[in-house]
């Protein structure tokens, strides 16, 4: 989904738009008014330079300049055409594999997986050798080869789609195919596969040109630019100018589409996967004021801000609190009110697209503006994600990616980190730990993997937990687990716990302090007491606490204690 506070114009989508337009321009222009210059035999042949003949004339006394113009219309032409069959083939192609029944999608992922191994021009040449050469074999052999490419994305992006519950939804209230495919499928894919279109123009522009250079594309008396290229080739030593022009051509083409895309790419949602990374450092490294202040987190006056015409639009309005060491604060809002933006700024992790500005944002004696040390970061910080889908490489172990901290930054080796991972798996209720450490994230249930990423969060035992709405995916009695966990954590470690929910019912009782976040802006602090007793005072407060329905944490805990030891 596009981010409608980005504003697509950037120099770059400017720039390509330019560039295609003229070459448009030309396409459209010159054969009507350069026909005569670019075909008819003259007897000014091999011209130098000159300026009567900008890239001097050809053997036959024809001006290069005007050849080049006049090519570039049918170079546009046969480009077009072959994208067009590459990607309306491939979408259908890659749509109708998700639709299919799924020995049929098996079989078919399996054979486009061997064709996208084959590179495109390759194919292209195989199929431009068996036709004739010319101008519609070098669309058919281009269209036809780009096929394969194209379906290959577009059926792992309908593969994301069908994983949907809108879909799954849809397809069960027995929605036609042909309308899942428009209404729910294309409009999803709609942006990736621009981007791709953009690609795939630029791509075939170059290779149908390569076809046409090497003599199995366009055929005299026809000409693209790759067939100019080819005619230059004769008196490259003597008339360099004529190869000029059809390679600027082709190149300012294939950087306009580029260009194009890239942009489009840059527009697309930055938060599609909510990826936080780390910033551009400002100032110290160490925050001296540690000494003095007793406070484990200070956090004054921190702005984030989305960048943009007219200063940007401001996301945090300039929030301020403190963690005291062992100390559990929660903070509650409804969606987009800030709460992960503010947490993730004092984990040193916002999104690269955000600007963050503050009077001080310190973690112990590190200063989360700038960059600490990468071993002291993982040993003092630990962050409970809210999705746990994202949170693990597909491709690897489990067992690889949990002992990762241990072994790096505990210097502990595999065997001990592997016991140790093991047990915090098995207290946050996982069974089998040790076999779950051999199996792919994929092998292991949402809630699991939230456990063992919650498991993972605590084994180093840190100085401050950030803890992203961790129960939010897990049933009341495993939440109940969890946040026995976390509670266990700051007994035994001192561990402070900066905790955000939805739910205020959940942080009442298991937070020391509960902050109230709405639109980017605290509006409220509060003691568990006054959450209970609901003697609070901003309007926004009440609303949440008559909105959500409390659970008692502290009775659920004391009744599973009961039962656990
Ligand atoms: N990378 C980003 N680019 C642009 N806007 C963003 C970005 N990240 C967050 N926002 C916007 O900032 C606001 C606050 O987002 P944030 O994720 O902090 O909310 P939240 O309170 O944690 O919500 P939720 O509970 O749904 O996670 C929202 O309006 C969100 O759309």
């Amino acid at each position: 989904m596009a981010n409608p506070k980005r504003s697509l114009w950037s120099p770059g989508l400017i720039v390509g738009l330019a560039l295609l337009a003229v070459l448009t321009l030309i396409a459209i222009f010159a054969p009507m008014f350069l026909q005569d210059a670019a075909n008819d035999l003259t007897d000014n042949r091999g011209l130098p330079p000159s300026s009567e003949h900008w890239l001097g004339t050809n053997n036959f006394g024809q001006d290069n300049l005007a050849r080049v113009l006049v090519a570039t219309r049918l170079t546009l032409l046969m480009t077009l055409a072959a994208s067009a069959i590459s990607i309306g083939f491939g979408l259908l192609i890659g749509i109708a594999i998700w639709l299919a029944p799924t020995k049929v999608r098996e079989f078919s992922l399996r054979l486009l997986e061997t064709m996208v191994a084959y590179p495109t021009l390759i194919t292209a040449l195989i199929i431009a050798a068996i036709l004739q050469p010319g101008a519609m074999t070098a669309i058919i052999a281009m269209g036809v080869a780009g096929i394969p490419g194209f379906a290959r994305v577009t059926a792992n992006l309908a593969q994301q789609v069908t994983k949907s519950d809108y879909f799954v939804t849809a397809k069960f209230l027995g929605v036609p195919p042909s309308k899942l495919a428009t209404r729910h499928m294309i409009p999803s894919m709609a942006e990736p596969l621009l981007v791709l279109s953009t690609t795939i123009f630029a791509s075939t522009l170059v290779e149908i040109s390569a076809l046409s250079f090497i003599g199995l594309g366009v055929q005299p008396p026809q000409y693209d630019l790759g067939s100019l290229l080819n005619d230059s080739l004769d008196s490259l030593y003597t008339q360099p100018a004529e190869a000029v022009g059809p390679a600027v051509l082709i190149v300012v083409a294939s950087i306009g589409a580029m260009l194009i895309g890239d942009a489009l790419a840059a527009h697309a949602n930055p938060r599609t996967t909510r990826v936080w990374s780390p910033r551009k450092p400002q100032g110290n490294p160490i925050d001296n004021t540690a000494q003095e202040d007793t406070a484990l987190v200070r956090v004054e006056d921190l702005r984030v801000t989305m960048p943009g015409e007219g200063g940007g639009t401001e996301l945090v309005h300039g929030v301020s609190f403190s963690i005291d060491p062992g100390e559990i604060i929660g903070i509650v809002g409804e969606s987009g009110s800030g709460k992960s933006l503010t947490a993730m700024t004092v984990a040193g992790l916002a999104p690269d697209n955000l600007s963050i500005n503050a009077e001080r944002v310190r973690v112990g004696t590190m200063n989360m503006l700038s960059t600490p040390r990468p071993e002291e970061l993982a040993k003092e910080i630990s962050i409970v994600y809210q999705d746990p889908g994202t949170t693990f490489s597909p491709s690897l172990k489990m067992g690889g990616q949990l002992t990762e901290v241990l072994r790096k930054h505990a210097n502990k080796g595999k065997k001990e980190s592997r016991a140790i991972m093991a047990d915090a798996l098995e207290r946050v209720g996982i069974d089998r730990p040790h076999d779950r450490l051999d199996q792919h994230p994929h092998e292991l249930s949402g809630g699991m993997r939230q456990r063992a990423m919650i498991s993972n969060s605590v084994v180093t035992s840190p100085s401050l937990l950030i803890a992203d709405e961790p129960t939010t995916a897990l049933d009341v009695t495993v939440q109940v687990d969890v946040l026995r966990q976390f509670r266990k954590l700051r007994e035994k470690h001192g561990t402070a716990i900066l905790f955000i929910s939805h739910d205020i019912g959940v942080v009442q009782e298991f937070c020391d302090r509960v902050l109230v976040m709405e639109k980017g802006r605290i509006v409220e602090e509060l003691q568990p007491d006054q959450i209970r007793t609901h003697d609070v005072s901003h309007p926004y407060t009440r609303q949440l606490l008559e909105a959500v329905p409390v659970l008692d944490v502290e009775q659920e805990i004391a009744a599973t204690e009961k039962v656990r030891p």
